[in-house]
């Protein structure tokens, strides 16, 4: 549709339908909105920051190195959105509060989390790893991503509602081989998702979940950066090839959206069309 087109049609509706019509144009936006994204300087987490901000968000961005943080601030700033940055390593508890004090101070309330932090420190057979990585693994991507949610939902309450999106991933569906701890890392946030859902719905706030498959990130270089392992990755893909970063973001967007409005409790995967079931 030319721009002309569209601007005669949307006058239209207004002529005719202004209440239901500005409802409909203005779901997906999330003007007024607050939303912290952990560990989001780089990758999905960069990517869902720059989809809500794009859509009217004020985003707080971090992650644990301040240059990262004034990269992505100088980043996000160029593209006209409103953005604030801090560092938080979200396996500290002093970091998890300093984040959303300095959400609070600086925004004046919170809308929305992006839990996206996670580490994988081990890569094996299952039964060589050890006490020591099992801790990590399931204090960042787990432990932290409800120490968080915890922190974020009074305030949520306080503005009468919010949304959650936790970063799951396609192997917390299907272990993947030498990933088992990470996978199953993973799988614990397919449950937290649940398990929240039904108990945060009462202060109107929808918890939801996406799962990325291969991503092209930082984070999955290994894989995507080897041949025959991707060929091996596309034999399960419809889409022939690896995602980007957008892909992922988008939809955290619209989960975050009141076109998601009746969406609580799930998780979306998005992977190209691997076959996901648990
Ligand atoms: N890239 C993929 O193929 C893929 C697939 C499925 C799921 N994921 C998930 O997507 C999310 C983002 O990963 P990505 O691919 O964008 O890679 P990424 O490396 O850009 O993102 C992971 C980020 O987490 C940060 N982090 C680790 N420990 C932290 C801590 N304690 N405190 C704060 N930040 C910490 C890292 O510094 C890194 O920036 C992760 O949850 C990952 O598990 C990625």
């Amino acid at each position: 549709m030319n721009r002309r087109v569209m601007l005669r049609s949307v006058f239209r509706c207004l002529r005719t339908n202004p209440v239901s019509c500005q409802r409909n144009m203005s779901q997906s936006s999330l003007t007024g909105k607050v939303a912290i994204v952990t560990a989001s300087t780089d990758g999905i987490g960069l990517a869902a920051a720059q989809a809500l901000g794009k859509r009217g968000a004020h985003v707080v961005v971090s992650s644990r190195r301040q240059a990262n943080v004034d990269k992505a601030v100088a980043l996000l700033q160029s593209q006209s959105i409103t953005v604030t940055g801090t560092t938080c390593n979200v396996g500290k508890e002093e970091d998890r509060e300093k984040l959303v004090q300095l959400t609070l101070d600086q925004c004046g309330g919170i809308d929305i989390l992006v839990s996206n932090a996670a580490v994988n420190p081990f890569f094996g057979n299952i039964m060589d790893s050890t006490e020591g990585v099992w801790d990590k693994i399931l204090s960042v991507n787990v432990t932290s991503a409800f120490l968080m949610t915890k922190l974020v939902v009074p305030h949520m309450t306080k503005r009468g509602g919010g949304n959650v999106v936790f970063v799951s991933s396609v192997a917390g569906y299907q272990p993947m081989q030498a990933l088992g701890p990470y996978s199953v890392s993973k799988t614990a946030l397919l449950g937290l998702t649940r398990a929240l859902a039904p108990e945060l719905a009462q202060s109107n706030i929808r918890v939801n979940c996406v799962a990325p498959g291969i991503i092209r990130t930082k984070f999955s270089s290994a894989l995507t950066g080897n041949e025959d392992i991707m060929d091996e990755f596309k034999k399960q893909m419809s889409i022939k090839r690896a995602g980007e970063p957008e892909e992922i973001g988008g939809v955290i967007a619209f989960l975050c959206s009141e076109d998601a409005s009746y969406i609580t409790g799930e998780t979306i995967t998005v992977t190209g069309g691997i076959g996901c079931r648990l």
